[in-house]
């Protein structure tokens, strides 16, 4: 971390998580961050043992409360989320030397918030998406070859076809942690612990020992 980092006036934060992520990550997209809306998601199988994966997030809600992202219900991930709704969600953007990390419980959108939100991708995402089958074993790359014809196929009669197990989860957080790191290594660490109820909290800011 030996190169001019931003600093962070923790006591200056604001009251909730959601417009400081935005803040930090709009400074991400500003500092030229490749994809610094790419985060990972960490959730646990049914056996307890965790798993994590990068993914991209969709938003952050406007109370600041829920990080919004979309996935297939039955990939490994969607199987987890069913089992133990609850994830964790990190992202570090180096440019700035700064890691936020979210804790919480995870909640599946309904079917016409899933379809709403699929509409909204660009056709490429949506073929991948009506190809399926995500994570499991492929016998050769002509059967995904031919596989994505089919979806392509399939876009072009019905435009407005939604993937089958498209889902759309908000992680509501309980916890959510700022750090911003520092060339001296006097590293400031600021989480937010949520106090109130899931949809409309209130928060308590706790600096931390780095
Ligand atoms: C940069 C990047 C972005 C990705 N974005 C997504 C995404 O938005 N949604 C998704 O399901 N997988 C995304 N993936 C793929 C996941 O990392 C993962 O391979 C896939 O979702 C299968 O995960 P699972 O087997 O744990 O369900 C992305 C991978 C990379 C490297």
């Amino acid at each position: 971390m030996a190169r001019p980092l931003p600093t962070f006036d923790a006591e200056a934060a604001p009251a909730e998580p959601g417009p400081l992520f935005v803040d930090w990550l709009a400074t991400a997209l500003a500092a030229g961050v490749p994809d610094p809306q790419v985060v990972t998601l960490s959730t646990v199988d049914a056996d307890g043992m965790p798993d994590a994966r990068v993914l991209v997030l969709r938003d952050v809600d406007a109370a600041g409360t829920g990080w919004v992202f979309s996935a297939a219900a039955d990939s490994p991930k969607g199987r987890q989320l069913a089992v133990h709704p609850a994830a964790a969600l990190t992202v570090y953007w180096p440019q700035l030397g700064r890691q936020v990390r979210v804790r919480g419980t995870v909640e599946r959108a309904a079917d016409l918030v899933a379809a709403a939100e699929f509409a909204t991708r660009s056709p490429a995402a949506r073929v991948g998406a009506l190809v399926g089958r995500q994570s499991e074993p492929l016998a050769s790359l002509d059967e995904y070859d031919e596989a994505v014809a089919v979806a392509r196929r399939r876009l072009e009669a019905t435009p407005d076809a939604v993937a089958a197990g498209h889902a759309v989860y908000t992680l509501w957080a309980h916890e959510v942690e700022f750090w911003q790191g520092d060339a001296e290594r006097r590293h400031i660490r600021l989480r937010y612990t949520r106090t109130g109820p899931v949809r409309t909290p209130e928060w308590s800011r706790t600096l931390l020992w780095p």
